[in-house]
């Protein structure tokens, strides 16, 4: 089997001056696991790999840059499934963590449970000897204006929204398992407590070998109305490819409930798709040693992996 690797970093609109920055860090996610998936790796430590390398990375909407709640907190979401026996990790609402993902892996590893939540998930991360980092790590400038703003009385709800980035994976390996990784900081300024598509099973991921996975990226509330990536993966048993299984999704949810959002996506035949409703989304892929980026609809570059890594390595995708 030939190891595929696809990653977003989240779909909305995407504003001009993050655009390179998104661009170059849905690349080096891509490159980082697909570099596992060659040396022979699981495409579950893939898609680990990938999304905790965008978490590192505060262009994105998860783990460092995440945006703030009301309270002007951080509040990350994480979910992370094997394909090969439906084993999953979740976590909600967790805070002063640099790697939601990675403590979403060991809930799944290390427990009998799938979701740890808010005070109990950081019990389980002290004990895990998972490092505590302080919650003003984790915000930018960028995330603390625009939770200040959105507070102004005239501000508008519809520019809440904007330009956020969450980050997703989906791989699968040369042994023909599947995996998917989603990570998010949710919403701006959204309640304290609120936990959206991402934690949740079958809509903000899901994998199975006998079909594929799927990671999605969106109006939380509408994805979990319409269980997303469970739904792209039934698209799928049903007999569509990833592109099609995935575009009749969104537009079901665009029709059904008013939802946008975006979707990576991958089969049991390693086929592939990045799609989205909404404007914009940043993804990237990896497949024949060759990667395919873009952010519009419609954009898609493609080059060698060999002269990308060689580009990461003299620092032009900073
Ligand atoms: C508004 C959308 C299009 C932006 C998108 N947000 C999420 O994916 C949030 C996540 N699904 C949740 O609801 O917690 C982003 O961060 O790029």
């Amino acid at each position: 089997m030939k190891p595929v690797i696809v990653v977003h970093g989240g779909a909305g609109r995407i504003f001009k001056e993050r655009e390179e920055g998104c661009r170059a860090g849905v690349v080096r996610a891509a490159l980082r696991g697909y570099r596992v998936l060659r040396q022979g790796g699981a495409a579950v430590d893939a898609v680990e790999e990938a999304v905790r390398s965008m978490e590192d990375d505060p262009h994105f909407n998860a783990g460092c840059g995440s945006v703030l709640n009301e309270k002007g907190e951080v509040e990350m979401d994480a979910i992370i499934m094997d394909g090969k026996n439906l084993d999953s990790g979740a976590v909600s609402a967790v805070k002063c963590i640099a790697n939601p993902v990675k403590l979403a892996r060991l809930v799944m590893e290390k427990t009998k449970h799938m979701l740890l939540t808010d005070h109990g998930a950081h019990l389980f991360a002290q004990t895990m000897g998972i490092p505590e980092v302080p919650g003003e790590k984790l915000i930018t400038e960028r995330s603390r204006e625009r939770w200040k703003k959105n507070l102004e009385p005239d501000s508008n709800p519809e520019e809440f929204q904007k330009d956020l980035g969450t980050v997703g994976a989906v791989a699968i390996d040369s042994e023909g398992n599947v995996a998917c990784a989603t990570s998010t900081g949710g919403l701006s300024n959204k309640l304290i407590g609120r936990v959206g598509d991402t934690a949740c099973i079958g809509s903000g991921g899901y994998a199975d070998n006998h079909s594929g996975a799927a990671s999605t990226t969106g109006h939380g509330e509408s994805i979990m109305k319409v269980v997303l990536a469970r739904l792209i993966l039934y698209h799928m048993e049903q007999g569509m490819s990833p592109e099609i299984a995935a575009d009749t999704a969104l537009d079901y949810m665009k029709t059904r409930v008013g939802g946008l959002g975006g979707v990576i996506v991958v089969n049991k035949a390693g086929e592939w798709a990045a799609r989205f409703s909404t404007k914009q989304m940043s993804w990237a892929t990896v497949e024949d040693d060759n990667l395919h980026y873009g952010i519009y609809a419609g954009e898609k570059h493609t080059k060698s992996v060999d002269e990308a890594l060689a580009s990461e390595r003299e620092g032009l995708l900073e």
